[in-house]
């Protein structure tokens, strides 16, 4: 289906974002004033109700249906030797994924949410953004509308999720083209990597900023010229999740640089999100503090698959079962503020 016809549509779409619904927040931030608590005392929980609360309409919102979808794509600039694991690895993941001996199929199990996977022409990978551009327009448009496709409107909470061996590469490059600071604040040690392939990862996210960066003008060229499928398709599903006022839980490095030049044109597109964790990837807590989001947690995992995001949606679901199943003052006669 196509969401996106062209790169102007994704721009207008972009541009016309739906606020968040304001008669909804101020129902729940009442009924949180109600329940049998000191007020604020279930700190970030409460505002994690009220956020749900605004996004979905409802006063009393759900977290019954919590959607993963991993998107998996490979990259051109991986044959320059960028990861500690060998390209055919993306491939072999995803079969891990449809098999569920994946840590996201035991994540989604334990939190409740539904997993699908979708694998983005792996043997086609992109090309290599140190020598031009990752995709065509025409491929970055199918890369945007498989992600806004697998955004089914029957979901109380999106988890995008990825795999692509390579990708903390583009990431690293798409967030420097939105936020500056070059080459060397961006780039991590992804998979694990050592010395001299960390070397060759700045290297090349430095050359691939020289040819593209002048050029990234546009939430969309910038994904174009510096992204892969996988984290293309993760912007078109957050910006699909929008429109259809889905609130979305952000994942790692890889799934923040994603919205990240979205966010440089648009800075409330992240509004309907929230940041799972500050991954172990070193330059996630900058770019968490460039989108301004606050982690809700830090556990040094730096996976991916939308792990951190499937571990976070529990606690959404505490925050949203304290809020819907908590006795008001009045209904448990416990005497409230005189
Ligand atoms: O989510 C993260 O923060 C994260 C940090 C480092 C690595 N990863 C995962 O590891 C792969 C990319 O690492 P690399 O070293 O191949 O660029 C890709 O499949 C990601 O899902 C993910
Ligand atoms: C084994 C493996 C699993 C992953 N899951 C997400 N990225 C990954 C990278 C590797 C190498």
């Amino acid at each position: 289906m196509t969401f996106f016809a062209t790169a102007d549509a994704f721009t207008d779409a972009l541009h016309s974002l739906p606020a968040p619904d304001l008669s909804a927040s101020a129902a729940a931030e009442a009924r949180q004033a109600q329940l049998t608590k000191p007020a604020g005392s279930l700190g970030r929980l409460e505002e994690i109700a009220v956020f749900m609360a605004q996004w979905q309409g409802n006063p009393r919102p759900r977290a019954d249906r919590i959607a993963a979808v991993i998107f998996a794509g490979n990259h051109g600039c991986a044959v320059q030797g960028i990861s500690a694991f060998p390209p055919e690895v993306t491939e072999q993941m995803v079969a891990n994924f449809r098999d569920g001996g994946a840590a996201i199929n035991a994540l989604t199990h334990a939190c409740g949410a539904s997993l699908d996977v979708i694998a983005l022409d792996l043997n086609r990978p992109t090309a290599d953004i140190s020598y031009g551009p990752a995709m065509s327009e025409g491929e970055c448009l199918d890369a945007l509308n498989s992600g806004a496709a697998a955004v089914s409107g029957e979901c109380d909470l999106l988890l995008p999720g990825e795999m692509g061996i390579g990708n903390t590469t583009p990431a690293a490059a798409l967030c420097a083209a939105s936020f500056g600071g070059g080459a060397a604040s961006w780039v991590g040690r992804g998979t694990g990597v050592d010395d001299a392939t960390f070397a060759r990862k700045r290297h090349l996210v430095a050359r691939a900023l020289v040819l593209h960066e002048q050029h990234c003008t546009s939430a969309f060229e910038a994904l174009r010229r510096l992204g892969g499928r996988e984290i293309v398709a993760m912007a078109g599903a957050m910006l699909a999740a929008r429109q259809k006022r889905i609130p979305v839980m952000l994942d790692g490095f890889i799934a923040c640089s994603a919205i990240a030049p979205l966010a440089r044109e648009v800075p409330g597109i992240v509004d309907h999100c929230l940041a799972a964790h500050q991954s172990g990837e070193g330059a996630h807590g900058r770019l968490l503090a460039a989108l301004r989001l606050q982690p809700l947690l830090a556990l040094d995992m730096r996976l991916g698959e939308g792990s951190g995001a499937a571990v976070a949606a529990q606690i959404v679901r505490s925050a949203l079962s304290a809020h819907d199943r908590m006795a008001t003052f009045a209904e448990a006669a416990v005497a409230g503020v005189p």
